[in-house]
């Protein structure tokens, strides 16, 4: 009998080896997990929700932006002090409710360019506290975007900062090749075309670097991906060329047909059901979803705030009389869960686009 995903690795927040379980077992059967970027707790659940009742594991991330969300938009964050507050946060909600919902989460960091370092520091420096006292580190895995730099930097940063990870045995997603549009604090929307789309001599320099510090890594290898949502035509993808990264790093290591690699997909809204599939089909593990989900989240609060208009424009009185009082309308336990309610559905199709679903 096949064991799926969810009898290979337990419930609840997962780190080390069984994270590289999940990935190969994903590869291996050709599906990828979502990453939802959260904000709150609120996007949390939504994300925990929809993933239990497709029986399918999910990855939460933090952006930097979303960290310092998560801890409260009055904080100060001129030296990352607010981000690096929220990701930890962010790690302990997680942490404490994931287990509930019987279903394993990775617990994941966003995009960290150079000069947002001090988050990664702050992050790691839990994660070794953690470790300290659980055996684990708080995160399963960070993003390191060095993307911006030469490659010679980016390969020699994330070196570094992976043989300091690799101590927990922690999960590290680094980018080359630009991702287009606007990412925290970076605004990419003019860069060259050509850097858009990652060439496999690159891919090969940081897997050979890479893999002789832990097998635990994964790239983020440019084909077009831009982030956000922009009118058809505008984004040209090629998922194709994934296959081409994989055919080459495995002809390096003489391993011909295999896939060596675990690719990350950014950009993931806006993309078509072909786009994803083809990716999947060449090794894409994780697809990232932000702009998408946002809009879901949205949606179901818009609608609640038109639809009852009449009964929150006032505490008391509504076209049923003049003395109902509206309470059952604007707690935010029935209009936020209306936009959780739409989210847990794109989350739900964003698990369903990448086969990420009944896998028990
Ligand atoms: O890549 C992303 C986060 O890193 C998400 O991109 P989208 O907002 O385009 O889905
Ligand atoms: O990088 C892309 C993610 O969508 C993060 O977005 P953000 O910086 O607006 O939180
Ligand atoms: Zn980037
Ligand atoms: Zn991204």
């Amino acid at each position: 009998m096949s064991k799926g995903a969810l009898s290979i690795v337990p419930a609840g927040v997962i780190t080390g080896d069984d994270v590289r379980k999940l990935f190969e077992y994903a590869k291996e059967n050709k599906f990828a997990i979502p990453a939802i970027n959260v904000t709150s707790s609120s996007v949390v659940n939504s994300c925990l929700e929809a993933a239990r009742d497709i029986n399918s594991p999910i990855i939460l991330q933090v952006s930097q932006g979303g960290a310092a969300f998560f801890a409260g938009k009055g904080l100060a964050n001129g030296k990352q002090e607010a981000s690096i507050a929220g990701a930890v946060a962010a790690g302990h909600f997680i942490r404490s409710v994931a287990k509930s919902y019987g279903i394993p989460v990775v617990l994941h960091s966003d995009h960290c360019a150079k000069k947002l370092l001090p988050w990664f520091d702050g992050m790691l420096e839990a994660d070794e506290a953690y470790f300290k006292e659980h055996g684990e580190p708080l995160f399963s895995s960070h993003m390191l975007d060095l993307s911006e730099e030469s490659k010679e930097d980016n390969i020699k940063e994330c070196e570094h900062y992976f043989a300091r990870m690799a101590k927990m045995n922690q999960w590290l997603e680094m980018e080359i090749g630009i991702t287009g549009g606007e990412e925290d604090g970076v605004d990419n929307t003019g860069v060259d075309n050509n850097s858009l789309y990652t060439q496999p001599e690159d891919i090969w320099d940081v897997y050979s670097a890479l893999s002789k510090i832990s097998p635990n890594f994964s790239i983020a290898a440019g084909f077009g991906n831009v982030h956000g949502v922009y009118k058809p035509g505008n984004v040209r993808l090629r998922p194709e060329l994934l296959g081409k990264h994989q055919e080459y790093t495995a002809k390096q290591i003489s391993k011909d047909g295999s896939k060596p690699l675990f690719l990350v997909f950014h950009g993931g809204s806006g993309s078509t059901k072909e786009e994803i599939a083809t990716a999947v089909t060449n090794g894409v593990v994780k697809m990232n979803v932000d702009t998408d989900t946002q809009w879901a989240y949205l949606t179901g609060v818009r609608d609640f705030v038109l639809n009852k208009k009449d009964y929150i424009m006032s505490q008391v009185g509504n076209p049923e009389g003049a003395d109902k009082p509206n309470k059952k309308y604007y707690d935010p336990r029935v209009w936020v869960r209306e936009g959780e309610k739409t989210l847990v559905e794109r989350v739900k199709e964003a698990c369903r686009d990448l086969g990420n679903d009944n896998r028990n």
